[in-house]
Protein backbone atom coordinates (compact mmCIF):
# COMPACT_ATOMS: atom_id res chain seq x y z
CA UNK A 1 0.00 0.00 0.00
CA UNK A 2 1.61 3.20 -0.61
CA UNK A 3 1.15 5.89 1.90
CA UNK A 4 0.56 9.14 0.06
CA UNK A 5 1.87 12.12 1.80
CA UNK A 6 -0.40 13.91 4.19
CA UNK A 7 -2.06 16.56 1.90
CA UNK A 8 -4.26 18.88 1.84
CA UNK A 9 -5.51 21.21 4.09
CA UNK A 10 -7.62 22.67 1.12
CA UNK A 11 -8.57 21.01 -1.87
CA UNK A 12 -6.41 21.43 -5.27
CA UNK A 13 -7.93 23.55 -7.91
CA UNK A 14 -4.49 24.06 -9.55
CA UNK A 15 -5.11 24.14 -13.32
CA UNK A 16 -2.11 21.98 -14.15
CA UNK A 17 -3.40 19.18 -12.96
CA UNK A 18 -6.62 17.80 -13.91
CA UNK A 19 -9.90 17.65 -11.07
CA UNK A 20 -10.00 14.49 -9.79
CA UNK A 21 -13.38 14.15 -11.37
CA UNK A 22 -14.48 16.03 -14.63
CA UNK A 23 -18.21 15.64 -16.27
CA UNK A 24 -18.83 17.28 -19.53
CA UNK A 25 -23.13 16.59 -20.52
CA UNK A 26 -23.45 13.75 -19.29
CA UNK A 27 -26.42 12.41 -19.94
CA UNK A 28 -28.54 8.75 -18.97
CA UNK A 29 -31.69 7.70 -20.75
CA UNK A 30 -33.68 4.61 -19.44
CA UNK A 31 -36.24 3.25 -21.79
CA UNK A 32 -38.93 1.69 -19.57
CA UNK A 33 -42.45 0.39 -21.16
CA UNK A 34 -44.20 3.49 -19.43
CA UNK A 35 -41.31 5.65 -22.13
CA UNK A 36 -37.86 7.38 -21.63
CA UNK A 37 -36.70 8.44 -18.33
CA UNK A 38 -34.07 11.41 -18.43
CA UNK A 39 -32.37 10.09 -15.25
CA UNK A 40 -29.55 12.54 -15.98
CA UNK A 41 -29.94 15.28 -18.02
CA UNK A 42 -26.63 17.33 -19.98
CA UNK A 43 -24.75 17.73 -16.60
CA UNK A 44 -21.27 18.80 -16.37
CA UNK A 45 -19.32 19.62 -12.96
CA UNK A 46 -15.87 19.10 -11.83
CA UNK A 47 -14.28 18.05 -8.17
CA UNK A 48 -11.20 18.98 -6.89
CA UNK A 49 -8.75 16.81 -5.65
CA UNK A 50 -8.41 16.60 -2.34
CA UNK A 51 -11.93 17.90 -1.70
CA UNK A 52 -14.95 16.37 -0.17
CA UNK A 53 -17.90 17.44 -2.02
CA UNK A 54 -21.64 16.86 -1.40
CA UNK A 55 -24.08 15.55 -3.74
CA UNK A 56 -27.55 16.95 -2.72
CA UNK A 57 -30.41 16.73 -4.37
CA UNK A 58 -34.13 14.84 -3.70
CA UNK A 59 -35.62 11.36 -4.28
CA UNK A 60 -34.73 10.53 -7.81
CA UNK A 61 -32.83 13.62 -8.92
CA UNK A 62 -30.24 11.47 -10.40
CA UNK A 63 -27.46 11.23 -7.60
CA UNK A 64 -26.90 7.37 -7.63
CA UNK A 65 -27.28 7.40 -11.63
CA UNK A 66 -24.86 10.38 -11.92
CA UNK A 67 -22.18 7.92 -9.33
CA UNK A 68 -22.67 4.68 -11.17
CA UNK A 69 -21.90 6.51 -14.81
CA UNK A 70 -18.78 7.96 -13.06
CA UNK A 71 -17.80 4.40 -11.84
CA UNK A 72 -18.43 2.91 -15.37
CA UNK A 73 -20.77 0.36 -14.29
CA UNK A 74 -23.56 2.43 -16.34
CA UNK A 75 -22.82 3.39 -19.57
CA UNK A 76 -23.68 7.04 -20.49
CA UNK A 77 -26.35 7.62 -22.88
CA UNK A 78 -23.94 10.32 -23.96
CA UNK A 79 -21.04 12.76 -22.29
CA UNK A 80 -17.81 12.40 -20.61
CA UNK A 81 -16.10 11.34 -17.91
CA UNK A 82 -12.76 12.10 -16.58
CA UNK A 83 -11.09 10.32 -13.10
CA UNK A 84 -7.88 11.94 -11.95
CA UNK A 85 -7.59 12.87 -16.26
CA UNK A 86 -8.04 9.29 -17.60
CA UNK A 87 -11.00 9.31 -20.01
CA UNK A 88 -13.62 6.29 -18.36
CA UNK A 89 -15.21 5.15 -21.67
CA UNK A 90 -11.56 4.07 -22.77
CA UNK A 91 -9.47 3.49 -20.43
CA UNK A 92 -11.86 3.05 -17.22
CA UNK A 93 -9.10 -0.13 -16.41
CA UNK A 94 -6.01 2.32 -15.69
CA UNK A 95 -7.97 4.33 -12.80
CA UNK A 96 -10.39 1.83 -11.23
CA UNK A 97 -7.60 0.34 -9.02
CA UNK A 98 -6.83 4.42 -7.82
CA UNK A 99 -10.88 4.91 -7.03
CA UNK A 100 -13.79 2.30 -5.39
CA UNK A 101 -17.49 3.05 -3.65
CA UNK A 102 -19.39 2.25 -1.62
CA UNK A 103 -23.53 2.15 -1.47
CA UNK A 104 -26.33 0.77 0.61
CA UNK A 105 -28.08 -0.30 -2.57
CA UNK A 106 -24.96 -2.87 -4.17
CA UNK A 107 -24.92 -6.04 -1.06
CA UNK A 108 -21.79 -7.94 -0.72
CA UNK A 109 -22.65 -11.93 -0.92
CA UNK A 110 -24.96 -12.93 1.73
CA UNK A 111 -23.47 -16.41 2.21
CA UNK A 112 -19.94 -15.15 2.50
CA UNK A 113 -18.55 -14.28 5.57
CA UNK A 114 -17.21 -10.33 6.70
CA UNK A 115 -13.71 -11.90 6.60
CA UNK A 116 -14.10 -13.97 3.46
CA UNK A 117 -16.19 -10.81 1.07
CA UNK A 118 -13.35 -8.40 2.38
CA UNK A 119 -10.38 -11.10 1.06
CA UNK A 120 -12.05 -11.85 -1.79
CA UNK A 121 -11.78 -8.13 -2.57
CA UNK A 122 -8.37 -7.46 -1.73
CA UNK A 123 -7.57 -9.90 -3.87
CA UNK A 124 -9.24 -8.67 -6.72
CA UNK A 125 -8.27 -4.84 -6.37
CA UNK A 126 -4.85 -6.96 -6.50
CA UNK A 127 -3.29 -6.24 -2.77
CA UNK A 128 -0.45 -7.96 -1.70
CA UNK A 129 -1.29 -7.86 2.19
CA UNK A 130 -4.76 -9.02 2.09
CA UNK A 131 -4.84 -10.47 5.42
CA UNK A 132 -3.19 -7.96 7.10
CA UNK A 133 -5.20 -5.22 5.15
CA UNK A 134 -8.16 -6.56 6.59
CA UNK A 135 -7.35 -7.02 9.97
CA UNK A 136 -6.37 -2.98 10.11
CA UNK A 137 -9.76 -1.89 8.58
CA UNK A 138 -11.83 -4.18 10.59
CA UNK A 139 -9.64 -3.20 13.97
CA UNK A 140 -10.51 1.23 12.39
CA UNK A 141 -13.43 0.61 11.92
CA UNK A 142 -15.00 -1.78 14.66
CA UNK A 143 -15.50 -4.91 12.72
CA UNK A 144 -13.75 -7.36 14.19
CA UNK A 145 -15.99 -9.39 16.11
CA UNK A 146 -18.33 -9.57 12.60
CA UNK A 147 -15.47 -10.66 10.91
CA UNK A 148 -16.11 -14.75 10.89
CA UNK A 149 -20.43 -14.18 10.33
CA UNK A 150 -22.34 -14.44 6.91
CA UNK A 151 -22.26 -11.13 5.91
CA UNK A 152 -25.88 -11.63 4.81
CA UNK A 153 -26.84 -11.77 8.55
CA UNK A 154 -25.66 -8.31 9.72
CA UNK A 155 -27.32 -5.03 10.82
CA UNK A 156 -28.18 -2.03 8.15
CA UNK A 157 -25.66 -0.21 10.13
CA UNK A 158 -23.19 -2.95 10.30
CA UNK A 159 -23.73 -4.14 6.67
CA UNK A 160 -22.96 0.02 6.23
CA UNK A 161 -19.90 -0.10 8.23
CA UNK A 162 -18.42 -3.61 5.97
CA UNK A 163 -19.40 -1.67 3.11
CA UNK A 164 -17.10 1.35 3.87
CA UNK A 165 -14.23 -1.29 4.62
CA UNK A 166 -14.76 -2.80 1.26
CA UNK A 167 -14.03 0.60 -0.31
CA UNK A 168 -11.09 1.65 1.55
CA UNK A 169 -9.33 -1.60 1.07
CA UNK A 170 -7.18 -0.25 -2.06
CA UNK A 171 -6.97 3.09 0.19
CA UNK A 172 -8.23 5.10 -3.31
CA UNK A 173 -7.44 8.51 -4.25
CA UNK A 174 -11.28 9.05 -5.39
CA UNK A 175 -13.56 7.49 -2.90
CA UNK A 176 -17.79 7.51 -4.25
CA UNK A 177 -19.79 7.00 -1.63
CA UNK A 178 -23.67 6.85 -1.75
CA UNK A 179 -25.34 8.13 1.89
CA UNK A 180 -22.36 6.71 3.47
CA UNK A 181 -24.42 7.16 6.86
CA UNK A 182 -27.89 6.00 6.50
CA UNK A 183 -28.89 3.48 8.51
CA UNK A 184 -26.26 4.14 11.10
CA UNK A 185 -27.26 5.19 14.98
CA UNK A 186 -25.76 8.98 15.77
CA UNK A 187 -22.99 7.90 17.57
CA UNK A 188 -22.00 5.68 14.46
CA UNK A 189 -22.80 7.93 11.67
CA UNK A 190 -20.53 10.61 14.06
CA UNK A 191 -17.77 7.89 14.21
CA UNK A 192 -18.09 7.53 10.61
CA UNK A 193 -17.83 11.14 9.86
CA UNK A 194 -14.42 11.76 11.84
CA UNK A 195 -13.19 8.40 10.14
CA UNK A 196 -13.67 10.18 6.25
CA UNK A 197 -12.17 13.46 8.18
CA UNK A 198 -9.08 11.14 9.38
CA UNK A 199 -8.71 9.72 6.14
CA UNK A 200 -8.69 12.63 3.66
CA UNK A 201 -6.26 14.55 5.85
CA UNK A 202 -3.87 11.26 5.92
CA UNK A 203 -4.11 10.65 2.26
CA UNK A 204 -5.02 13.42 0.31
CA UNK A 205 -8.08 11.77 -1.04
CA UNK A 206 -10.82 12.90 -2.73
CA UNK A 207 -14.49 12.14 -1.13
CA UNK A 208 -17.89 12.51 -3.78
CA UNK A 209 -20.20 12.01 -0.86
CA UNK A 210 -24.33 11.64 -1.79
CA UNK A 211 -26.25 12.35 0.74
CA UNK A 212 -29.57 13.57 2.55
CA UNK A 213 -28.17 14.57 5.81
CA UNK A 214 -27.56 18.21 5.61
CA UNK A 215 -25.98 18.58 8.84
CA UNK A 216 -23.44 15.83 7.93
CA UNK A 217 -22.63 17.70 4.26
CA UNK A 218 -22.01 20.99 6.23
CA UNK A 219 -19.61 19.20 8.44
CA UNK A 220 -17.47 17.83 5.41
CA UNK A 221 -17.86 18.46 1.97
CA UNK A 222 -15.83 21.85 1.43
CA UNK A 223 -18.12 21.99 -2.14
CA UNK A 224 -21.82 21.09 -3.12
CA UNK A 225 -23.41 20.40 -5.90
CA UNK A 226 -27.14 19.99 -5.56
CA UNK A 227 -29.57 17.86 -8.59
CA UNK A 228 -32.76 19.06 -9.17
CA UNK A 229 -34.48 16.13 -12.06
CA UNK A 230 -31.37 14.92 -13.72
CA UNK A 231 -29.93 18.57 -13.55
CA UNK A 232 -27.35 20.18 -11.57
CA UNK A 233 -29.04 23.28 -10.36
CA UNK A 234 -26.67 24.78 -8.26
CA UNK A 235 -22.48 23.94 -6.92
CA UNK A 236 -20.88 26.12 -4.54
CA UNK A 237 -19.06 25.96 -1.27
CA UNK A 238 -21.50 25.71 2.22
CA UNK A 239 -20.99 29.00 2.79
CA UNK A 240 -21.45 30.30 -0.38
CA UNK A 241 -24.98 28.39 -0.75
CA UNK A 242 -25.85 30.17 2.19
CA UNK A 243 -24.79 33.59 1.24
CA UNK A 244 -26.30 33.04 -1.79
CA UNK A 245 -29.67 31.74 -0.65
CA UNK A 246 -29.50 34.08 2.62
CA UNK A 247 -30.39 31.06 4.72
CA UNK A 248 -28.87 29.96 8.18
CA UNK A 249 -28.19 26.24 7.25
CA UNK A 250 -28.12 23.87 3.84
CA UNK A 251 -31.49 22.13 4.93
CA UNK A 252 -33.22 25.67 4.17
CA UNK A 253 -31.27 25.87 1.41
CA UNK A 254 -32.06 22.81 -0.23
CA UNK A 255 -35.72 23.48 0.78
CA UNK A 256 -35.62 26.20 -1.25
CA UNK A 257 -34.11 24.46 -3.98
CA UNK A 258 -36.65 21.68 -4.18
CA UNK A 259 -39.60 23.60 -3.37
CA UNK A 260 -38.78 26.40 -6.28
CA UNK A 261 -40.55 26.87 -9.59
CA UNK A 262 -37.15 27.46 -11.12
CA UNK A 263 -34.11 27.32 -8.95
CA UNK A 264 -32.09 30.48 -8.88
CA UNK A 265 -29.27 29.50 -10.85
CA UNK A 266 -31.73 28.61 -14.00
CA UNK A 267 -33.19 32.15 -12.95
CA UNK A 268 -29.48 33.42 -13.80
CA UNK A 269 -28.57 31.53 -16.35
CA UNK A 270 -31.58 32.31 -18.51
CA UNK A 271 -31.57 36.39 -17.48
CA UNK A 272 -27.90 35.84 -18.86
N1 LIG B 1 -32.70 1.22 -14.09
C1 LIG B 1 -33.58 2.22 -14.19
N2 LIG B 1 -34.59 2.15 -15.06
C2 LIG B 1 -35.49 3.16 -15.17
N3 LIG B 1 -35.43 4.30 -14.46
C3 LIG B 1 -34.44 4.42 -13.57
C4 LIG B 1 -33.46 3.41 -13.40
N4 LIG B 1 -32.57 3.82 -12.45
C5 LIG B 1 -33.00 5.04 -12.06
N5 LIG B 1 -34.10 5.40 -12.72
C6 LIG B 1 -34.84 6.67 -12.60
O1 LIG B 1 -33.90 7.71 -12.74
C7 LIG B 1 -34.18 8.76 -11.85
C8 LIG B 1 -32.97 9.05 -10.97
O2 LIG B 1 -32.79 7.97 -10.07
P1 LIG B 1 -31.58 7.93 -9.04
O3 LIG B 1 -31.63 6.61 -8.35
O4 LIG B 1 -30.33 8.29 -9.75
O5 LIG B 1 -31.97 9.11 -8.04
P2 LIG B 1 -31.33 9.52 -6.63
O6 LIG B 1 -31.07 10.98 -6.69
O7 LIG B 1 -30.18 8.64 -6.30
O8 LIG B 1 -32.57 9.24 -5.67
P3 LIG B 1 -32.63 8.79 -4.10
O9 LIG B 1 -32.24 9.97 -3.28
O10 LIG B 1 -34.09 8.45 -3.95
O11 LIG B 1 -31.73 7.59 -3.92
C9 LIG B 1 -35.44 8.35 -11.08
O12 LIG B 1 -36.56 8.92 -11.73
C10 LIG B 1 -35.44 6.85 -11.22
O13 LIG B 1 -36.75 6.34 -11.16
Amino acid sequence: MTQRPPDPSAADASPLRPPAIAVEALTKRFDTPGGAVTAVDAVSFRVARGSVTGLLGGNGAGKTTTISMLLGVLLPTAGRVEILGVDMARHRHAVLARMNFSSPYVELPHRLTVQENLTVYGHLYGLTCVKKRVRDLADQLDLARFLNRPSGGLSAGQKTRVALAKALLNEPEVLLLDEPTASLDPDTADWIRRYLEAYRARTGATILLASHNMPEVERLCDDVLVMRRGRVVDQGAPSDLLARYGRATLEEVFLDIARAETPMTERANAAD
